[in-house]
């Protein structure tokens, strides 16, 4: 089976999320399940520079107006199409917006381009390569599905992936008239969206199926606080839609073999962890105290409770612990944590950037990874945390609430907690978590039963891949997902 994925991030040669590793991941989960996966990508430079050995697929003279050229290659064991468009991707920095953060005015373009060219090799483009289903991911590769349902003359199947509903892709509705749909695609069923241009929105209307990364977000999204505006849509099509947790990439993070840290180790090797923490405090100048030292990983914004941190980092100080802080964003939130670690320079340590290594470091060196979202799809940082060791700390929502089993009485004694949750959302629920971590980071074996527990998890591709290859299955025949939702 061939699976056409379209995304306009792929780890590891762009990332600016978790979309990055789910879209690099996922494909080489499937082919233990004879599934073929090739990914169109924009052709950024990041993406050019690692490209070896191309083979040019199709040139284009006037796509949306400038020239472009389809590419196939395969850099770093991804199977790629790469749109080599350098009017819309050949710029420097993040992939949608400029040096000053703001939104490039053209993304309804360039990815309107992505779009139209994926739906183009849906339909058959390829000489030697045919997709069998194609399975786009978030806002920005929504309008090929759109371009496949509107091209007519039996489309392929259509798989709608959401990472996350806060990213929507709304465009004034004046650019629908360059997006070259039929004006029948200006609508409820199509892309009009409260009076704008809705690509997700869009997206949704023309899948076969829907996904969304765990089961609890996709309850989630059907009500207005989640849904962001496309609740109605959800729930319109709530039968077609299907949560699936997110796995890792078990080689990219693996304790035991990692080049970034200091030290490897395994859960049969927990002691050889400990130098990680003591080079992880050593990096950013922080002492050595008797409490836990916590960590984010994490964009600094307020989805990600990161406010919420910054309100409540003053009580790990005062009760003892340290703080370790790397991410970007809200230029107000870097702010307080700059502040922060000003305050308390050898307690609080903050790094403002992107940088994949520092984040293995910090995974490996911690011993409590917070995660306080207030609201999370999935969530990777936290499955990292289980496999390193770290002990998450997150809030009870999403893919969250899934995937770390609260250290209760009843789950210590049963030996399966993994991590703490918390719940309410706000810097209360949060300061309430840091205390009960506080308490078991002194009670050894406790907190050891939870590194060991959270270590054992499987946070591989395992189960989850299994599930996406039963849903292509379904769509590539029906009879079967008639009998099996009667
Ligand atoms: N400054 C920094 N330096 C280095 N690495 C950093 C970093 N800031 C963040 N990261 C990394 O980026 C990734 C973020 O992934 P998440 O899944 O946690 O959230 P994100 O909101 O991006 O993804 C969305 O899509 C994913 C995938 O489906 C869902 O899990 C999630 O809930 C949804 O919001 C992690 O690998 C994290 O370690």
């Amino acid at each position: 089976m061939n699976i056409l994925s379209v995304t306009a991030e792929i780890f590891p040669l762009v990332k600016t999320g978790g979309l990055a590793d789910v879209a690099g991941s996922l494909p080489k989960a499937l082919r233990a399940h004879g599934i073929n996966t090739r990914s169109i990508v924009p052709g950024y430079p990041a993406v050019m520079r690692a490209l070896r050995g191309t083979s040019v697929v199709s040139q284009y003279d006037d796509l949306f107006g400038e020239r472009a050229t389809l590419l196939a290659a395969e850099p770093d064991g991804l199977e790629l199409f790469v749109l080599d468009a350098p009017a819309f991707f050949d710029r420097p920095g993040p992939p949608y917006t400029d040096r000053n953060g703001r939104e490039y005015e053209d993304n309804w373009k360039r990815f309107a381009a992505l779009s139209l060219v994926a739906s183009q090799i849906a339909a058959g483009l390829v000489a030697n390569w045919r997709p069998d289903i194609i399975h786009a991911h978030d806002w920005h590769a929504a309008l090929s599905l759109v371009y496949l349902k509107y091209a007519g003359n039996g489309s392929i199947p259509r798989i709608m992936t959401v990472h996350n509903m806060a990213f929507q892709g709304q465009f004034p509705a004046y650019h629908f008239r360059n997006l070259g749909l039929p004006d029948e695609a200006y609508s409820i069923d199509g892309v009009e969206y409260y009076g704008d241009l809705g690509y997700l929105k869009g997206g949704l209307q023309a899948a076969d199926a829907i996904t969304v990364v765990s089961p609890t977000y996709a309850r989630e999204v059907m009500s207005p606080a989640f849904g962001m505006g496309l609740e109605g849509v959800m729930n319109a099509r709530h039968a077609d839609v299907v949560g699936i947790v997110n796995g890792i990439d078990m080689d990219v993070w693996d304790p035991a073999s990692d080049p970034y840290i200091d030290q490897t180790y395994s859960a049969r090797t927990p002691l050889r962890r400990l130098p990680n923490r003591q080079a992880l405090l050593d990096l950013f100048g922080l002492e050595n105290t008797s409490g836990p030292v916590f960590a984010s990983v994490n964009r600094l914004t307020w989805q990600k409770g990161m406010d919420l941190l910054a309100a409540t980092a003053r009580e790990i100080v005062e009760a003892g612990g340290t703080l370790v802080v790397q991410g970007e964003g809200d230029a107000g939130i870097e702010r307080a944590f700059l502040e922060l670690m000003r305050r308390f320079p050898h307690r609080v340590g903050v790094r403002i950037g992107f940088d994949e290594a520092l984040a293995h470091r910090i995974h490996a060196g911690a011993d409590a990874m917070l995660v306080p979202s207030r609201f999370e799809p999935c969530g990777l940082t936290q499955l990292y945390a289980l496999r390193y060791g770290c002990v998450p700390v997150v809030s009870r929502t999403g893919g969250l609430s899934e995937t770390i089993i609260d250290a209760n009485d009843a789950a210590l004694h049963a030996q399966v907690a993994t991590g703490i949750q918390f719940a309410p959302i706000d810097a209360h629920g949060l300061r309430l978590a840091l205390r009960r971590a506080f308490k078991l980071f002194r009670r050894r074996g406790d907190w050891e039963g939870l590194r060991r527990q959270g270590m054992k998890t499987d946070c591989s591709w395992h189960r989850s891949a299994a599930r996406y290859a039963e849903l292509y299955g379904e769509l590539l025949n029906p009879d079967i997902r008639l009998a099996g939702s009667a």
